[in-house]
């Protein structure tokens, strides 16, 4: 969580004793798509990037600069052509330019995806189960918890996100935000290191977003790691530690956000800002 006001000791300054507590690292991350009748599309091109424990990362930049598939990649729902992703200093991928990919086994992407905890922006919340049902039954399958401690924590964590009067409804049945709000609680009941957020308010009317993002700023606040992508710059500006700013498939820049908000080294992120403040109408 970003504190503007928080300044290194003298000592930290000018002697750093400890290497950041790096929870993920991506390295040299590439992807090629290769659509049926098109030419090959380079999407990711050498991303490099780690994140701190307890860091939030706010992921932004322009459509179809590879932001979404850097997050997708990161659990492996989609398989990178080559470089490395580490989770707590231990590969999950590895691949160079000219050697095969080596990927986990079923059993290491299973618990990958449990450490890694992913919001997406369509909820994907099962319509036939109530609210109660969608929290619990991953817990259960893939935790193996037994059934009263899941409901349990599922009721739990669905008064944190502020729906615990919901529990029994159907997802349908509720608001974009609300929605959004269980699969926050779904994603956060598998005890995750990690979230990840894919543009979670883009599909939800613009007052209910506030509620989600208020979730995901107390998430921050209580030290969760988390990536962020988004087009939501006042809440990056508030909430991430640093901001990353994707370009055609590679990190242009990367800092805190008074740093990228207010002072880019580049001029692609200047003309990206002024033209998403053009079109929000705000300071931002
Ligand atoms: N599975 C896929 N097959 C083919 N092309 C894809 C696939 N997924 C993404 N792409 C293409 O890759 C490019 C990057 O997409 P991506 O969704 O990562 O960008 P983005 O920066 O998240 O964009 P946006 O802000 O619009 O969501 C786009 O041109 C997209 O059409």
């Amino acid at each position: 969580m970003h504190d503007s006001t928080e300044a290194p000791t003298t000592l930290e300054a000018v002697a750093p004793t400890r290497a950041p507590d790096v929870l993920l690292s991506l390295s040299r991350l590439s992807k090629t798509f290769h659509p049926r009748r098109h030419a090959a599309l380079p999407v990711l091109r050498g991303v490099d990037l780690e994140v701190r424990r307890g860091e939030a990362i706010a992921v932004i930049g322009p459509s179809g600069s590879g932001k979404s598939t850097a997050l997708r990649c990161i659990n492996l729902l989609e398989r990178p052509d080559s470089g490395s992703i580490r989770l707590d200093g231990k590969p999950v991928f590895e691949a160079s330019d000219t050697g095969p990919a080596v990927g986990p086994s079923v059993r290491a992407l299973r618990d990958l995806r449990r450490r890694v905890g992913m919001v997406f922006q369509g909820f994907h919340l099962f319509p036939t189960m109530s609210v109660l049902a969608n929290v619990t039954m991953p817990q259960v399958r893939s935790l193996g918890r037994g059934r009263a401690d899941a409901e349990r924590r599922s009721l739990e964590l669905l008064e944190k996100v502020g729906l615990a009067d919901k529990a029994n409804a159907r997802p349908q049945t509720l608001s974009g935000g609300q929605q959004q709000r269980v699969a926050i609680a779904r994603a956060l009941a598998l005890d995750p290191e990690v979230m990840l957020f894919d543009e979670p308010t883009s599909a939800i009317d613009p007052e209910l977003r506030i509620e989600v993002l208020r979730v995901m700023r107390g998430l921050a606040e209580a030290g969760m790691t988390m990536i962020v992508v988004t087009h939501e710059l006042q809440f990056a500006r508030q909430v991430a530690d640093r901001i990353v700013f994707f370009d055609a498939g590679t990190v242009l820049e990367c800092g805190p956000p008074e740093q990228v908000l207010d002072r880019p080294r580049h001029e692609r992120v200047r003309h990206f800002l002024t033209a998403v403040s053009g079109a929000l109408g705000n300071g931002d």
